[in-house]
């Protein structure tokens, strides 16, 4: 399968890197990140704990519902990405792990008791080195956007203090019906965020962005990890540009539409689909100011440099997650 991506080697923190990953921000808005360090082991072992948790008895999942903080557990149906034009949720199931604090990779709330013990260990500790992977594409976005201190998006992004970041579990259950309306298993939509960090598994493609370039839907594919330069890695991560960061800099960095599908392979095999998620934010007081950077100041009217009145974090995500959610304000 071609690739509509480009894959960026993010092992060293220098202009060159900073620019590659602009360029790849600035136009699709998507990329593939290698030399991020996770290994193919670890993320092996995550993918089968996700699958664990999802096999487990359905009243059992239902004690960790969702709440309206976006925190827990949202069963099939439960969630319209594209209220506009989908009638009924997507045919998917998610695990959400809000209020994080990335010193400890553990949530303020409650999650399954399934993630305890050497598993507990486990996600915390992935989910720290998300919270780092995050920064230092921050760093890089920072460098690619010449400015002078490489560390402003991190200062925004304190550890310790609340943020909208979550970390998901995703399983959509293979199907075989060939309805339009089933094919579709998470409807259009961006991601509310700074930078989406997204794990996939061969073999159970499906999502598709509407490019920045050819303005239609093109499939990402599995790209394999280069073993010969990192052996070990696990296959390149997709990144993608959240509304927040496409807002902050002034519509520079493209925030890009996607959605998932059954890809014919995919529903010939009844292949269920599983990925893993971090949604990046950064700290819920943070004031969504002009960033700065000659590179965005230069364009007027749009996004942040179009207030008067700067928005906070928390205020641009809640307005978006009431979209999703339908939940009343
Ligand atoms: O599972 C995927 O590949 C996409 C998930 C996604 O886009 C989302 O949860 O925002
Ligand atoms: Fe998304």
């Amino acid at each position: 399968m071609s690739n509509p991506l480009q894959v960026v080697d993010i092992s060293t923190l220098d202009a060159e890197t900073g620019k590659n990953l602009l360029n790849a921000a600035s136009s699709q808005g998507f990329l593939f990140v290698e030399g991020h360090g996770f290994l193919d082991r670890e993320i092996s072992e995550l993918f089968t704990l996700s699958n664990g948790f999802f096999s487990l008895d359905q009243n059992y999942k239902d004690q960790y519902a969702i709440d309206s903080s976006n925190h827990g557990y949202v069963r099939s149906g439960g969630e319209n990405l594209s209220p506009g034009d989908q009638k009924t949720g997507d045919p998917k199931e998610a695990l959400n792990i809000s209020f994080l604090d990335f010193v400890t990779g553990e949530s303020a709330k409650p999650i399954p008791d399934y993630f305890s013990g050497e598993r507990k260990v486990a996600l915390q500790s992935i989910i720290k080195r998300l919270y780092e992977l995050s920064l230092r594409i921050m760093k890089l976005v920072a460098i690619g956007l010449e400015m002078k201190d490489i560390d402003w998006f991190d200062s925004r992004y304190d550890p310790e203090k609340p943020s909208g970041t979550t970390f998901r579990l995703l399983h959509y259950p293979g199907q075989k019906s060939l309805s339009p309306e089933a094919a579709i298993r998470a409807g259009a939509h961006t991601d509310y965020g700074l930078v989406t960090l997204l794990f996939q598994q061969e073999n159970q493609e499906g999502l598709e962005i509407h490019s920045q370039i050819s303005k239609k839907w093109e499939a990402v594919p599995f790209v394999p990890s280069n073993s010969t330069k990192f052996p070990g890695e696990a296959p390149p991560i997709i990144v993608n540009i959240g509304d927040q960061l496409s807002y902050w800099t002034a519509g520079l960095l493209k925030s890009t539409i996607h959605r998932v599908k059954f890809p014919a392979k995919v529903q010939e095999s009844g292949q269920d689909r599983y990925s893993i998620v971090f949604f990046s934010h950064p700290n819920d007081d943070t004031i969504l100011e002009p960033v700065p950077s000659e590179l965005t100041r230069a364009i007027k009217g749009r996004g942040a440099n179009s207030e008067s009145n700067p928005i906070t974090s928390k205020k641009h995500l809640e307005k978006r997650l009431a979209a999703t959610y339908g939940w009343k304000k």
